[in-house]
């Protein structure tokens, strides 16, 4: 079976070049100078005339069905992935939990058995490890080397749940250093915050725009250098901060990057998009559609300028998601009168592509960067690469064929995700997702979904091609 993506502009990190792509099979097998391609007959062609062609979108930070709070984030792996490849990610990265004295290896095992058979989408996993003792260091090692999982999510918030203290870290990193793996940071200072929190109770402050007063960014700020300072006693090894949101955060790891330190981070949308006083001090007890941590930040400060800059600068060098949806009804509704016990998260695997493609419209990314911070750093810094993250031969025929001249009008009546409610409800994009083909095969098209669960697979990663 050929396929012919005819017509378009092929967005890549490095340039723009107008070519069709022949597909075989499952793979990319050549990009063509479209005067050559008029000589073939493909069995199926795709018209990309007036379009860009752009390797699938890579989520590296989703969490379907995590437990939360007293429930579960409300995408499955079969609602979120479908509802992924409608907004042109044709691959998400999750995060396998390792619960506080749970075996790693039947943490991950509960993780694959929810996954599997229910994909739309390929998949891989991250590790979070609830618990760093000497079975679970052991476990990194057998993870690594057997199981594709070359990265392993700490957290220095959530005391009690999963939360590690400083010599854990320190243990896993040294770990790390060894095997080769990934440290990701949930960077927050969980111990001071808790104390923020019991006294804004105390003091009566329970809607929830206090869940975003209690995380101050100064104690994001202060987690992020004491990770990179955890991170260089374990000689150097590498660390990425997950959805960073604040400007003192990003500054500590813009000095370990250009100190050459082994440090990487990603933002979500959220935090570009979103602030502390629009959203999460919205009236009464909506703003609970925005909790999320690290939280909304505000409009006030520098943060969502800042971290477009280092968009720019590759201070941060991927914007994932953070998918951790919860309906309103009966599961953000957990924190009505308290908002400690709102469960955390926000939903939009299904919008990525498009806010950031709204950020190339705006003037704050090229082209080439949109694509390098949802596909192809994501990849290359997890394993992925080349399978996956570039339009070229040899590489899974993963593409989104996108219209620059479509508009996206974002909104709870019209996405896919497993939610009540929108997080961008009524935002209008500039562009629009067209055709989706993933592994070869057109899973979105007009309109229409053609996809179907099972078809993802689960993807062994190899170490990262940033390691030094
Ligand atoms: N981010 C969030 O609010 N929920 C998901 C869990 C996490 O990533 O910390
Ligand atoms: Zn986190
Ligand atoms: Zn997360």
């Amino acid at each position: 079976m050929t396929l012919l993506v005819k017509g378009g502009t092929v967005v890549g990190p490095t340039g723009t070049q107008l070519a069709d792509v022949l597909v075989q099979g499952e793979k990319i097998v050549a990009l063509l100078d479209p005067l050559f391609s008029a000589t073939i007959t493909p069995d199926e062609v795709v018209d990309a005339t007036g379009k860009y062609v752009i390797p699938g979108g890579i989520d590296a930070h989703t969490h379907m069905e995590l437990p939360f709070g007293g429930t579960a984030a409300s995408d499955t792996f079969d609602t979120g992935t479908r509802a992924a490849a409608w907004g042109g990610t044709t691959t998400i990265i999750d995060f396998a939990v390792q619960k506080t004295g749970e075996v790693v290896q039947d943490g991950l095992q509960a993780w694959h058995a929810k996954a599997e058979g229910n994909c739309h989408i390929d998949y891989a996993f991250h590790m979070i490890l609830g618990g760093v003792d000497g079975d679970s260091l052991k476990a990194m090692d057998a993870l690594v080397r057997d199981e594709g999982i070359t990265s392993f999510k700490l957290f220095m918030a959530y005391p009690g749940v999963f939360y590690s203290d400083d010599g854990q870290i320190l243990r896993a990193m040294q770990t790390a250093r060894e095997n080769g793996a990934m440290i990701m940071m949930h960077a927050e200072n969980g111990i001071a915050i808790d104390v923020l929190i019991q006294q804004a109770l105390a003091r009566g402050e329970t809607d929830p725009i206090y869940h975003g007063i209690t995380r101050p960014a100064a104690l994001e700020a202060e987690a992020t250098s004491r990770a990179i300072a955890l991170a260089e006693v374990a000689k150097d090894c590498p660390l990425y901060i997950v959805h960073l949101s604040a400007s003192g955060a990003l500054e500590a790891v813009a000095k370990a990057r250009d100190a050459g330190r082994n440090v990487f981070a990603e933002t979500c949308p959220q935090y570009l998009y979103l602030t502390l006083e629009d959203q999460l001090g919205a009236p009464g007890f909506e703003g609970a559609k925005w909790v999320c941590s690290t939280p909304l930040r505000s409009k006030h400060e520098s943060h969502a300028k800042d971290l477009w800059k280092g968009l720019r600068s590759n201070d941060l060098a991927i914007v994932s998601t953070d998918h951790c949806p919860f309906c309103m009804k009966d599961q953000k509704e957990l924190g009505l009168g308290d908002f400690s016990k709102i469960p955390n998260g926000i939903g939009g695997v299904e919008h990525r592509v498009d806010l950031i493609y709204q950020g190339v419209v705006d003037g704050q990314l090229s082209l080439e960067r949109w694509v390098e911070t949802i596909a192809t750093t994501p990849a290359r810094m997890f394993g992925l690469y080349p399978q996956k993250g570039i339009v070229a031969p040899g590489s899974d025929a993963d593409l989104v064929i996108y219209d620059p001249n479509g508009t996206t009008r974002i909104g709870v009546g019209t996405h896919h995700m497993n939610m009540d409610y929108s997080a961008y409800e009524g935002v209008e994009i500039q562009g629009r997702v067209g055709t989706v083909i993933s592994r070869g095969e057109v899973i979105v098209a007009d309109g229409n979904y053609h996809g179907r669960k099972g078809r993802g697979r689960y993807l062994k990663r190899g170490l990262s091609s940033y390691l030094v």
